[in-house]
């Protein structure tokens, strides 16, 4: 058994058990009312499932949603050719500190590194965030995305992926807006010109799967995270009601749903943003494609208004959207020695 560079090697208390806990897994909801005719009304069975779902574990999976399965299985073969390709070539599209886009395979979640290689994208191209995390500077940059020359018809399927999850998305943005009371289409101004990406994900087998963690605890980040994995497995979920790690299997053409940061401060913590982590396997490798549903970055992000009274007083204090990810950019790329931003930085 070879070395291992100790900085992906976590802490003692962080290493995943490799018996997976598979009891009760989260809710999988199907899809399918929406692609009738059906009103509102017919609906409610449904919004009162996700709302359950996003109660009760931050997690479900849906099934039915109606993206075609063509760009799905389209994404997963130019995400194997780019990432089969040599290092070299993959870093000719390298993310910097400067373009958080493109390949990079150095990411640190919580200081530790992740035994992983990814390729971000955003929807829009350009997409424009501020400068940097400073509230005073108020100077705007814009982001392109970068395109390897092989394989080259990843362009195109990167650019079909994003434009069908973010159908997905809005669809899933309307029904945790009808589950928590308010009307369908209260959250959607919010992504008018959002900021929006989306990731392949490449976890490399590894011979130390005990010790490293493909992608270390955390929380996302934006409103709604949509994520399509193959069915090699390795996500876990923290379960809110005992804290234990539970696998989440691989259901077939099921999309993976998490709310995120942003929905829980909407929400006034109604709907929490879980910690996930994936672990590896030691003989395979696996794929996954993450789409992270976030709101325009001028965005002020603040519980709404209709879901707090005086016996539910706000929980938060607005904060930045842009700001935010621009300080959790530079963290993910860098180790700057100390816990990177969390939305608990601006609870009341
Ligand atoms: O690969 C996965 O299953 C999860 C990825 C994830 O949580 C993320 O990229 O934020
Ligand atoms: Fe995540």
């Amino acid at each position: 058994m070879g070395e291992v560079d100790p900085a992906f090697i976590q802490a003692i208390e962080h290493q995943p058990k490799l018996d997976i806990t598979e009891a009760e897994g989260i809710p999988l909801i199907d899809l399918s009312p929406l692609n009738s005719s059906n009103t509102d009304a017919d609906l409610s069975s449904l919004v009162t499932e996700i709302g359950d779902a996003c109660k009760n574990w931050g997690f479900f999976q849906v099934i039915n949603h109606g993206m075609p399965s063509k760009c799905r299985e389209r994404i997963e073969l130019v995400a194997r050719k780019f990432f089969a390709l040599s290092k070299e070539e993959k870093k000719k599209v390298s993310k910097d500190e400067v373009n958080p886009l493109g390949y990079y395979d150095t990411e640190l979640t919580k200081n530790v590194r992740d035994w992983r290689e990814v390729f971000d994208f955003t929807l829009m191209n350009p997409a424009i965030i501020p400068a940097s995390p400073e509230p005073e500077d108020k100077e705007l940059k814009q982001l392109i995305n970068q395109w390897p020359e092989y394989p080259p018809e990843l362009r195109d399927a990167c650019e079909e992926y994003a434009a069908e999850m973010e159908k997905q998305a809005y669809k899933l943005l309307e029904l945790i807006a009808l589950s928590l009371g308010l009307p369908k289409t209260r959250l959607n101004g919010f992504f008018r010109d959002n900021n929006s990406y989306a990731r392949l994900n490449h976890y490399p087998p590894c011979h130390v799967p005990h010790l490293v963690l493909g992608l270390g605890r955390h929380k996302d980040g934006g409103a709604v995270t949509i994520l399509a994995q193959d069915d090699v497995g390795g996500l876990e979920v923290k379960r809110k009601t005992d804290g234990e790690w539970i696998f989440v299997k691989p259901t077939p053409n099921a999309f993976i749903v998490n709310v995120g940061d942003v929905m829980q401060v909407w929400s006034n913590d109604k709907y929490e943003s879980v910690e996930h982590r994936v672990m590896v396997n030691s003989e395979k490798e696996r794929f996954s494609f993450p789409f992270f549903f976030s709101p325009a970055h001028s965005t002020w992000v603040e519980p709404l208004e209709e879901l707090i009274n005086k016996d539910n007083p706000a929980k938060y204090k607005a904060y930045n959207w842009g700001k935010f990810y621009a300080n959790r950019r530079r963290s993910n790329i860098k180790n700057l020695g100390v816990e990177n931003i969390q939305i608990y930085h601006f609870r009341i």
